[in-house]
C-alpha cells in the first residue's frame, strides 16, 4: 500500500490545471451504453473510478478504449451481458448508473448494490422509486439489483430528496421510454446538466436539466457523438482552498467560474483573495483566514465534497467556525486524523465546532474516504513538519495526478511504498 508524504509549510504558487469531472465522467461513459454508435469522449480523468467503468463497460462486451489523454471511444454495440462482475461494481458509487442505462436500452439488468466513500447509509430508495415508476421491476437478491422491464413509459417522478444519483438514473432510463418522463425535484448539479448535454448530443430531448423540474420525452434512438466533458468543480475547489492554507497565490485553470460562487463567496468571506478569469481563478492570501459558518447544501450551495477539505483550512482560521453538514450523516471521519494533526474540533450530530488553532503539526494519518484524502493533503501542506497520509487508494479514485500536480505548485511531497 502507498502512502504519501509531505513536508508542509511551503505556500502552494503557480498554475494548476484542473481535470475532468469525475462525476460527470462516471454518469457519462455508462451513459455510452444507450448509444447505438460510437461515443468519443474528452477530458476525462484518468481516475480509478473513470479505470473500472472502463473495464466494467469491456467486460460486457463494449469496444473500448481509454488512456491517459482524457480521451475514451466508447462503441456499445456489442453488449451481450447484462450482469457486469459485482466485485468492480462494489468499488464505486457511480456503478448505480449502469442500472439504469441497461434497463433503458436492453430492459434488464443484474447489478451489485454500489460501494463508494462511508460517509453515511446513502440508501437508493429514490432510484429505484423512480425505475418503478416508469414500468421496472426491481428486486434485491442476495445483494443483487435485478431489473427487469418489458416496456418503460415516461411518468412524474417527485423526488423526496434532492439526489444527484437519483436525477441521473431516472434521466438514463427515460430516454427510452415511452412519452413524457418529468423529474421534480431534481438535482441541479453541473454533472446533471452534462449528463444531460451528452444525451442531447446523442439525439435525446432533455429540457430543464439544471432547474428542479427535468422534462425527458423518449426516442427510439440515440446516435454516437463527440463529447468533451466540463472541469471538476471539486478538484477546482480543493486547489481553491489548498491555495488558503498555505497562505500560497494559485491560478487554478481550465475550470468554469459560475460553478465555484459559493466556494468563491466562502473564500471571500474569510478574508481570501480571488479574482476571477475567463476560465481560471486567481486565489491568494494575505494574512490569516477569519473563521466562518459553513452548511452544506445541494447545487448551488455549498458542496459537500468540499466540506472536508473546508474543515481542515478552518482549523486554523482566526476565531471560531461552525460546520453542518446537511447531506451526508457521516462525513466527519476526517476529523479525527486531523485532530492528531492537533486540530481542536468539536462534534455533535451533524454539527463541528472548529476552534482555530495557530498551527497544525505533521502526524500519520489515513483516509477514510476520497474527500477526507484531499482533507488530508490540504492539511499535510499546511503543516510543520511532514506528514504521512495512508489509504491513498481512496485519492485515487477521484484525483488525477494529485502529486504530481502539487510538486507544480512548489509543494515538497512524494509517493512511497508503505
Ligand atoms: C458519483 C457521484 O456523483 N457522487 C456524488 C453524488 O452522490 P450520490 O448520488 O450518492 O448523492 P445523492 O445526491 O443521491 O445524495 C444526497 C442525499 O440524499 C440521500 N438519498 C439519496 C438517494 C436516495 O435514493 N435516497 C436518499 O435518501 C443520500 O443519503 C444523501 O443524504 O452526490 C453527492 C451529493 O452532491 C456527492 O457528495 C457525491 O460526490
Ligand atoms: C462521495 C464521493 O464519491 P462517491 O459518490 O463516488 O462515493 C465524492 O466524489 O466525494
Amino acid at each position: 500500500m502507498e502512502k504519501i508524504l509531505i513536508r508542509g509549510g511551503i505556500p502552494l504558487k503557480g498554475k494548476v490545471r484542473v481535470s475532468g469531472a469525475k462525476n460527470a465522467a462516471v454518469a457519462i461513459m455508462p451513459a455510452a451504453i444507450l448509444s447505438g454508435g460510437v461515443c468519443t469522449i474528452d477530458n476525462l480523468p484518468y481516475i480509478n473510478d473513470t479505470i473500472i467503468i472502463a473495464d466494467i463497460l469491456k467486460s460486457m462486451g463494449a469496444d473500448v478504449e481509454f488512456g491517459k489523454d482524457g480521451r475514451a471511444v466508447i462503441d456499445a454495440a456489442g453488449i451481450h451481458d447484462y450482469s457486469p462482475n459485482p466485485e468492480h461494481v462494489q468499488k464505486m458509487r457511480a456503478s448505480y448508473y449502469l442500472l439504469g442505462a441497461l434497463l433503458g436500452r436492453f430492459g434488464r439488468a443484474e447489478v451489485a448494490l454500489p460501494g463508494g466513500c462511508n460517509i453515511g447509509a446513502r440508501p437508493i430508495d429514490q432510484h429505484l422509486k423512480g425505475l418503478t415508476a416508469l414500468g421496472a421491476k426491481i428486486e434485491v437478491e442476495h445483494g443483487m439489483l435485478i431489473g427487469r422491464a418489458d416496456k418503460l413509459v415516461g411518468t412524474e417522478v417527485y423526488l423526496d430528496v434532492v439526489s444527484v444519483g437519483a436525477t441521473i438514473n431516472i434521466m438514463l432510463a427515460a430516454v427510452y421510454a415511452e412519452g413524457v418522463t418529468t423529474i421534480v425535484n431534481a438535482a441541479k448539479e453541473p454533472h446533471v446538466v452534462d449528463l444531460a448535454s451528452f444525451l442531447n448530443n446523442m439525439g435525446a430531448k432533455i429540457k430543464g436539466a439544471g432547474t428542479d423540474t427535468i422534462r425527458v420525452t423518449g426516442v427510439p434512438r440515440l446516435k454516437g457523438c463527440s463529447y468533451s466533458i466540463i472541469p471538476d468543480q471539486i478538484e477546482a475547489g480543493t486547489w481553491m482552498i489548498a491555495a488558503a492554507a498555505t497562505g500560497g497565490d494559485v491560478v487554478v485553470e481550465n475550470i468554469i467560474p459560475v460553478h465555484m460562487e459559493a466556494v468563491v463567496a466562502k473564500l471571500l468571506e474569510m478574508g481570501v483573495k480571488v479574482d476571477e478569469g475567463e476560465d481560471s481563478l486567481r486565489v491568494y492570501c494575505v494574512g490569516r483566514p477569519r473563521a466562518i459558518n459553513i452548511k452544506t447544501l445541494p447545487y448551488p450551495g455549498f458542496p459537500t465534497d468540499l466540506q472536508q477539505p473546508m474543515t481542515v483550512l478552518l482549523s486554523t482560521a482566526a476565531g471560531v467556525s461552525v460546520i453542518t453538514e446537511n447531506i451526508f450523516e457521516s462525513r466527519y471521519k476526517h476529523i479525527n486524523e486531523i485532530r492528531r494533526m492537533g486540530a481542536s474540533i468539536k462534534v455533535e450530530d451533524r454539527v463541528a465546532i472548529v476552534e482555530g488553532v495557530d498551527q497544525l503539526t505533521a502526524a500519520p494519518v489515513t483516509a477514510t474516504d476520497l474527500r477526507a484524502g484531499a482533507a488530508l493533503v490540504v492539511a499535510g501542506l499546511m503543516a510543520k513538519g511532514v506528514t504521512e497520509i495512508g489509504n491513498v487508494k481512496y485519492i485515487d479514485r477521484g484525483y488525477e495526478d494529485m502529486v504530481g500536480k502539487l510538486i507544480g505548485l512548489g509543494a515538497d511531497v512524494k509517493r512511497v511504498k508503505g
